[in-house]
This record gives structure tokens, sequence and C-alpha cells, in this order.
């Protein structure tokens, strides 16, 4: 098996739904290697979230190549594309989408029931450091730990890779650590490949590399020799 989980060639996005067209990316080339964390940093507005939507699946590239390993994104149709997100693919929004009505184990339950080989929803809880709370609702928990029951269910059905759109947006810093020590214990234990975007400077430490995006191309690459643990972050 190829040690890159995604190649991307001269990929591009253009919006044309509004009067003038958004070129949201400009020809972009990246190979990301298994088990990597991988940090996307730029300006609002430059691209970062619609890579990572793209990687994910849930919108199509305009022009140029993405595979993920040996299969060719940008040749699905979005039958496929629902079918490869089901399957390799968790996400991580800055709002967690959690069901209201139900515990943190039944949140994460709803997407063990469907996945093909998950694990269990306690086990996917104490990998975010949740066992004590299992039964507490969405309401009855901080952000913070709202935040890592969504990191539960994203890595509950073993995705190869994880895709976060500003997980810590919505957080201060001490919960936004605990997040991020979340999803750091998540690569070193299962090796799953993770995408981080945030507007966080100081989160680019914890990576293995920093994208910085400019305009939708990626800028500067730039490549950690040491990650630091996430319990020496501050912000
Ligand atoms: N569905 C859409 N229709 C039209 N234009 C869009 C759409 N989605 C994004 N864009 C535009 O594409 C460009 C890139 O947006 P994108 O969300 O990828 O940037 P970003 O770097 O993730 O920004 P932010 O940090 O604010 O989330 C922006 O100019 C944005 O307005």
């Amino acid at each position: 098996m190829s040690d890159t989980v995604f190649t991307a060639r001269a990929l591009t996005k253009t919006y044309t739904s509004g009067e003038v067209p958004v070129h949201a990316l400009r020809g972009l080339d990246l190979d990301v290697s298994a088990g990597e964390v991988v940090v996307l940093l730029g300006p609002s507005g430059s691209g970062k979230s619609t890579l990572l939507n793209i990687m994910g699946g849930l919108d199509h590239a305009t022009s140029g190549r993405l595979f993920f390993r040996e299969t060719e994104l940008t040749a699905m149709d979005d039958r496929e594309l629902t079918a490869y997100r089901r399957r390799h693919v968790g996400f991580v929004f800055q709002f967690y989408n959690l069901i209201p009505s139900l515990t943190a184990y039944e949140n994460v339950a709803v997407v063990t029931e469907i996945a093909e080989r998950p694990m269990r929803p306690d086990e996917a809880l104490a990998l975010v450091g949740l066992e004590g709370r299992m039964d507490h609702f969405p309401a009855q928990l901080s952000g913070g730990e709202q935040q890592r029951v969504a990191i539960a269910r994203a890595i509950a059905k073993r995705p190869e890779v994880l895709l976060c759109d500003e997980p810590t947006g919505a957080l201060d810093s001490k919960t936004g650590i605990r997040v991020i020590e979340a999803l750091l214990s998540i690569n070193a234990q299962l090796g799953t490949t993770t995408m981080i975007i945030t507007h966080n400077a100081s989160i680019q430490d914890v990576a293995d590399r920093v994208l910085f995006f400019a305009d939708g191309r990626i800028s500067k690459v730039h490549k950690n020799e040491t990650r630091r643990a996430s319990a020496e972050l501050t912000w």
C-alpha cells in the first residue's frame, strides 16, 4: 500500500453561482502522507475550506486531479463520493452538530450503527477522555466536551482521514487545547491522517507540516522537525 494518502495536481475550483466567478483554488499541488498531521493557515477566503471539502468528497473540483491513494476522487460522481466519504472520512466542524435529545454515547452510536467495522461508542469516547461523561446530554457538557463528542463520533468508524475545519474556533484557549490534545492522541493511537484548518497560528506547532494559503494557492510550506506537545500550547 502506498504511503501517500492524497495526491492533488493542478487542482482548481471556480464558483460560478454569482455574477462574478470566484477562483477559490487556482492550481494546487499537494501530497499528504499516511499518519501526517497537517495544519492549514491563511486569511479568510484563501481556499482552505474549499480544499478540505473537495478532499472529503463534499464538493467537486473544477479541473485538475485528486487521488485518495490510487482512487481518483475527481473522476467520481456524487454517489461514489458519498460512498468514499462514509467509508474513509471523518469530519469535525467548528460547530459540533450534536443531537440535543441524545446522550454523548447515543450521539456516537448513531454513527457506529451504520459503519462497517466501528469501535464501540464507549471506546471512541474514552479516546477523547470522555469515559466519565457518556450519559450526559450536550446541554450538560462544556463546549470543549461537546467538540470532543463530535470528534469521537467522527473517528468511531475508524476513518483513514480526519478533516477538521476550525475545530477550536468556538472555544477558549484551555478547552481548545484539550480538543487539539484529543486530535493528536487519536493520530498517535490510530494513525489517522489529520488535516486541521485554523486561524490560530499557535496551533501550527503541533503539526508535521504547515500549509500557508493565499488567494487560492499554497504560498508556503513549513515542515516542523519536532512537533510540539499540545500541553505546551498557549493562545
Ligand atoms: N458555495 C460557494 N459559492 C460561491 N463562492 C464560494 C462558495 N464557497 C466558497 N466560496 C468562495 O471561495 C473563496 C474561498 O473560500 P473558502 O471558504 O475556501 O476560504 P477559507 O480560506 O476556508 O476561508 P475562512 O477561513 O473564512 O473559512 C471565497 O472567496 C469564498 O467566498
